[in-house]
This record gives C-alpha cells, sequence and structure tokens, in this order.
C-alpha cells in the first residue's frame, strides 16, 4: 500500500521529467487509448520508469503516462489502467488518482469499456455516467478501507454526488453539437471484480437493480479522486450486449471490446476534445 510520502514522491518525480502542471487527468478503457493521441507536445513515460506505479497486463493498455496540452489545457493521460482481477492491491488501482491530485489535477475524466444492460442500448453507444453500483462495496471492497489520510480527504466522503452533473450536461449538449443524438446516453454503472464475464442470472439481477452498463473498472478511481476533492466525468463505450437470454449463442469476448474501441475511437476523440476547453479550471494556465 503506498504511502502519502512515496504517492509525493512519485508527483515530484513526474513533475521534473517535464514540463507540465497538468488540470486535467484521463483515464483510457480497453481499447481506448487513443485518446492520448489528442494530446499535443507530448512526453511519454512508461510506468515501468515510474517509482512505485503498477504495471500494466492487460491487452487494450499500453501502460504509458503521456502529458501533454489539449486546445490549450495541460493534461496527464493514463494510457491504461490498473484492475482488480490483475492482482494489484485495490489501493495500488487507485494510486494514480492520488498522483494526479498531488500533480495540481482538478478534473478527471474516465473512459472504460463495458457491456449494456439496458434493452434500448447498442453497441457502440456512449453512456455519461450518471451514478455508480460499487457491487463489491457490498462484500467489503472500497478503496478507502484501511486508516483514512487525512491530507487526501475525509473518513466518510458522500458519494450521492459523484458524477459532477455540470460536466454530464456539458457532455451530453456536445454530443447533440456533434450529431451524437442516436448514441449518447446517460445511465448508471456497475462494477464487479471480473475477469470473467457475467452470467445470464448475474445480468438479468443487475439489470434489476438499475445498472445500464456492467464493467470490471472506474468505481474505485472515482470514489478515490472525489475522495481527495477531484471532479469526476467518467463515460462508458458500450462495447458488447450483456447476454440476458438462455436461447442464444452470443457471448462476451475481449476481441469484442477492443474492436467496438477502434470503431468508435473517432467520436470518442472528438467528443473528449470538444469538451475539455469548455470545462473551467479554477487555476489559470
Ligand atoms: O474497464 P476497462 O478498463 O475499459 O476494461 C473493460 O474491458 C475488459 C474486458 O473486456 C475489462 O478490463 C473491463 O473492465
Ligand atoms: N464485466 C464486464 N466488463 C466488460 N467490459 C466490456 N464489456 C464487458 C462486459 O460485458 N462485462
Amino acid at each position: 500500500i503506498p504511502t502519502y510520502e512515496e504517492c509525493k514522491n512519485t508527483a515530484a518525480w513526474l513533475l521534473d521529467q517535464q514540463p507540465f502542471r497538468p488540470l486535467l487527468g484521463i483515464v483510457c478503457g480497453s481499447g481506448l487509448g487513443g485518446l492520448a493521441d489528442l494530446l499535443k507536445d507530448q512526453k511519454v513515460m512508461s510506468y515501468s520508469e515510474i517509482p512505485h506505479f503498477p504495471q500494466s497486463t492487460v491487452q487494450g493498455h499500453a501502460g504509458k503516462l503521456v502529458f501533454g496540452s489539449l486546445k490549450g489545457t495541460p493534461c496527464v493521460c493514463m494510457q491504461g489502467r490498473f484492475h482488480l482481477y490483475e492482482g494489484h492491491h485495490i489501493q495500488k488501482i487507485t494510486f494514480p488518482m492520488k498522483i494526479f491530485k498531488l500533480m495540481g489535477v482538478e478534473t478527471v475524466i474516465l473512459t472504460n469499456a463495458a457491456g449494456g444492460l439496458n434493452q434500448e442500448y447498442n453497441v457502440g453507444d456512449i453512456m455519461i455516467i450518471k451514478d455508480h453500483i460499487n457491487l463489491p462495496g457490498f462484500a467489503g471492497i472500497n478503496p478507502l478501507m484501511g486508516p483514512n489520510d487525512e491530507r487526501f480527504g475525509l473518513r466518510f466522503p458522500a458519494m450521492s454526488d459523484a458524477y459532477d452533473r455540470e460536466l454530464q450536461q456539458l457532455a451530453e449538449k456536445v454530443a447533440i453539437d456533434l450529431g451524437y443524438k442516436e448514441f449518447i446516453r446517460r445511465g448508471v454503472y456497475c462494477t464487479l471484480t471480473g475477469p470473467s464475464f457475467e452470467t445470464i442470472a448475474e445480468c438479468r439481477m443487475l439489470s434489476m437493480i438499475g445498472a445500464d452498463a456492467v464493467g470490471m473498472s472506474t468505481v474505485h478511481e472515482v470514489i478515490a479522486a472525489r475522495h481527495c476533492g477531484m471532479r469526476v466525468f467518467a463515460f462508458s463505450l458500450i462495447t458488447n450486449q450483456a447476454v440476458m437470454d438462455y436461447d442464444t449463442d452470443m457471448k462476451a469476448t475481449h476481441d469484442e471490446v477492443l474492436q467496438t474501441g477502434k470503431d468508435r475511437a473517432h467520436q470518442l476523440e472528438a467528443l473528449v476534445a470538444t469538451m475539455v476547453p469548455l470545462i473551467k479550471q479554477s487555476k489559470t494556465h
């Protein structure tokens, strides 16, 4: 478990290596690493060279931290995130959020690939996350378990306002302006630990409890980001349809997940590139 001092060291080391003082952090979901290409004047670092940083082990997650400028906003982008099923400690999964905070990041945009549970959703839809269900949290898996470090945040942070409503509205407006009305959605994301995909009965249950999409990430990062006071915006790319019926041969595969990411890369990049300059930061740059 990284200590506060280790977090400080990593943040200081990163600021030392490159000229950017990022105000915005981006996390790329499976197959969505192309978002990093939006950054100009890039300075790229491999996770393996960054002190205390975990390594990426999943296909579609390059394992690089990219600094750069997006239409004038200094950004840091994680090309590759960490998942519980890789065997990382939950506080290693959220470690980069603390590093973002200590480097001065104010707003985080998280993306993921997810299975669509809502029957009205199609593969390729972009779902603005309005809320989440931390299902592993019901069984005692929460990134804030253990001693609380007040330097990051409160012992008991609220999560009813986890997903910034202004940013949700902004994203929806931008999406409509870009002509994405047919495939932009707003819904609830549920995380499971994975790595096995859901059974049919599990998908039916998740749909009944109010989830619109299911994945294996994001929620723990969001909890940590909110704990230390960063604004959060997140969206899911619906990369596959969750299987809800017994009379079909359909099944989830990581290949389909990556392929849908490729097919929608252009629209996702346009959405983020258009949104970012419209996000107000409290600091000037
Ligand atoms: O959530 P991201 O990192 O986008 O990845 C999603 O895609 C992978 C499964 O195909 C899982 O890792 C799931 O969490
Ligand atoms: N748990 C889960 N994660 C995903 N990531 C992409 N698609 C899926 C899915 O159907 N289920």
